[in-house]
């Protein structure tokens, strides 16, 4: 039985929302993690086809094979990959930043947006940022965090009200805005693979499934933009500009997108040099 990787945040209910209720059938199991649980399963062997980190894949590319026209990515801002941050984001030079244990992605890019556009160095410090961990937040002594994943939607969406959490992070820096800044183009955050591995007709029914799900969602935004308010406590209206935000799909300015991306991190050292393989389409 194939294994199917799944992020447990609601960005991923317009993908599996047919799936989970039985309209699109899927033949394999699931296994549910946050994106790193899911980066590391897949490098292990453990997961057939999942959802991972953009940059899980270059990091891995000689074993992985993309998904084509699927992906998770935004156009400008994303409202769920934030920097809640106690001072402007230039003046982080030496100060502590707490990164999302969770993220592989969006730490990656937010250590590229402070070396190009921030211009300074701060202290990275991995910790850990879902939605359990909000409250625990202060015992941790940071100047700023990155968040990502129903967590920050939910902070984000408080701080736009006010109270303590605009005020306790008067700087909050969307990173999907920022990419955009920089350098004009979307941002994919997370892409479906395939482990090369896997017998390419099994991959190719996955796929299918996928695509069919998440061509449902799109069209059922709003009964799934209701369940993910009462999964995350985040206002329906919220969620449904969350999901219309968000770009399921991987066409040409997505994949310049995630090209430049990949084309910085090996600039950087980060990533091997590589090239894009995918799966046939299915
Ligand atoms: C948009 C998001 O993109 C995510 C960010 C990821 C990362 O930083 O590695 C991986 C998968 C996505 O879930 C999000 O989680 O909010």
């Amino acid at each position: 039985m194939l294994r199917v990787g799944r992020i447990r945040y609601i960005n991923c209910y317009p993908v599996y929302g047919a799936i989970d209720r039985g309209i699109v059938p899927l033949a394999g199991t699931l296994v549910n993690g946050v994106p790193t649980d899911l980066n590391r399963l897949m490098a292990a062997g453990e997961l057939d086809v999942s959802v991972v980190s953009a940059v899980e894949y270059a990091r891995d590319a000689t074993k992985l094979l993309l998904l084509p026209e699927i992906g998770i990515t935004s156009d400008g801002p994303v409202r769920s990959v934030m920097l809640f941050s106690k001072r402007a984001p230039q003046d982080l030079g030496g100060k502590r930043v707490v990164v999302s244990r969770s993220s592989m992605t969006s730490v990656a890019l937010l250590e590229l947006l402070f070396e190009h556009v921030w211009r300074c160095r701060p202290e990275f410090v991995p910790g850990d940022a879902e939605m359990s961990d909000i409250a625990r937040f202060e015992e941790e002594p940071h100047d700023a965090r990155l968040v990502i994943g129903d967590a920050a939607l939910k902070l984000f969406d408080e701080s736009t009200r006010g109270g303590a959490w605009a005020e306790r992070y008067p700087w909050r820096e969307d990173l999907g805005a920022a990419w955009k800044a920089w350098t004009g183009l979307p941002f994919v955050f997370a892409v479906w693979v395939a482990r090369r591995a896997t017998p390419v007709h099994e991959a190719l029914s996955a796929h299918a499934s996928l695509i069919a799900s998440r061509d449902w969602g799109l069209e059922h935004l709003d009964i799934l933009s209701q369940q993910a308010s009462e999964s995350s406590g985040v206002p329906v209206e919220t969620c449904a500009e969350y999901f219309a935000g968000l770009d399921y799909r991987l066409s040409y300015p997505h994949l310049a997108g995630l090209t430049e991306f990949f084309r910085r991190l090996v600039l950087a050292g980060r990533v091997p040099n590589g090239t894009l393989a995918f799966l046939p389409a299915a």
